[in-house]
């Protein structure tokens, strides 16, 4: 199977030199690219790319730059189509900006038909910040297609082990699982593709 992953734009990205006129990196690009046996180039992967670590348009407006709309859903229609799956990472949150006017939310409802998947961290807060985002993706016309519980430090807080069983209570949508820390592979990947 044929993977493509492509993160639409990134902040907080730096040069892995000091050189001057290096390019900048975008550190989830770099990690997506890696994980999917780097299809394309990391630059198609990540084309829009900002150093402040701010929210994209706010980065892109520190270098007196705007994010390109247009380019965000080109570039995701290409790999879209080039490949068997393609992963697409947003930035922040689902109700975070991309583009001026543009949220997370807006793109993926641009590129529908496609399945929303949420990934939050598994810490106390997790059950209001993934009700949130379900709510919103749902009011906005996109049902999530399922739920990601990521451990996000080995010293788990006393949460960690209910987080799924507490959110399944008052959501329908699928944990599809829990990624321990570090963990390079989960047993339960192909339920990402049903
Ligand atoms: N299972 C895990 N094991 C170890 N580290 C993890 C795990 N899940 C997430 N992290 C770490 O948590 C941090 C946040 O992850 P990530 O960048 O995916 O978050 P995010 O919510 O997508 O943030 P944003 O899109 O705003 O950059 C990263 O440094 C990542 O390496
Ligand atoms: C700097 C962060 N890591 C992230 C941007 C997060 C913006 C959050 C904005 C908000 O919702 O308040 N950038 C990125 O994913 O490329």
């Amino acid at each position: 199977m044929q993977v493509g992953v492509y993160k639409p734009v990134a902040s907080d990205c730096h040069a892995e030199t000091e050189e001057s006129g290096a390019e900048i990196i975008a550190a989830d690009a770099m990690n997506l690219w890696n994980a999917a046996g780097n299809p394309r180039t990391l630059a198609e992967v990540c084309p829009q790319r900002f150093r402040a670590p701010l929210a994209p348009t706010r980065a892109a407006a520190a270098e007196g730059k705007t994010v390109n709309a247009d380019q965000l859903h080109r570039a995701a229609e290409s790999w879209l189509s080039g490949f068997d799956v393609t992963i697409i990472e947003g930035a922040g949150g689902l109700l975070s900006p991309l583009a001026d006017g543009i949220l997370n939310l807006d793109l993926a409802k641009q590129l529908a038909p496609i399945q929303l998947v949420i990934v939050t961290a598994n810490r106390l807060g997790v059950i209001h910040q993934t009700l949130a985002t379900c709510a919103a993706a749902i009011h906005g016309g996109m049902t999530p297609a399922g739920i990601v519980l990521c451990d996000t430090s080995e010293n788990l807080d006393a949460s960690a082990n209910e987080n799924a069983a507490e959110i399944s209570r008052y959501t329908p949508i699928p944990i599809l699982g829990r990624v321990g820390f570090g963990s390079s592979a989960v047993p339960w990947a192909d339920r990402l593709l049903d």
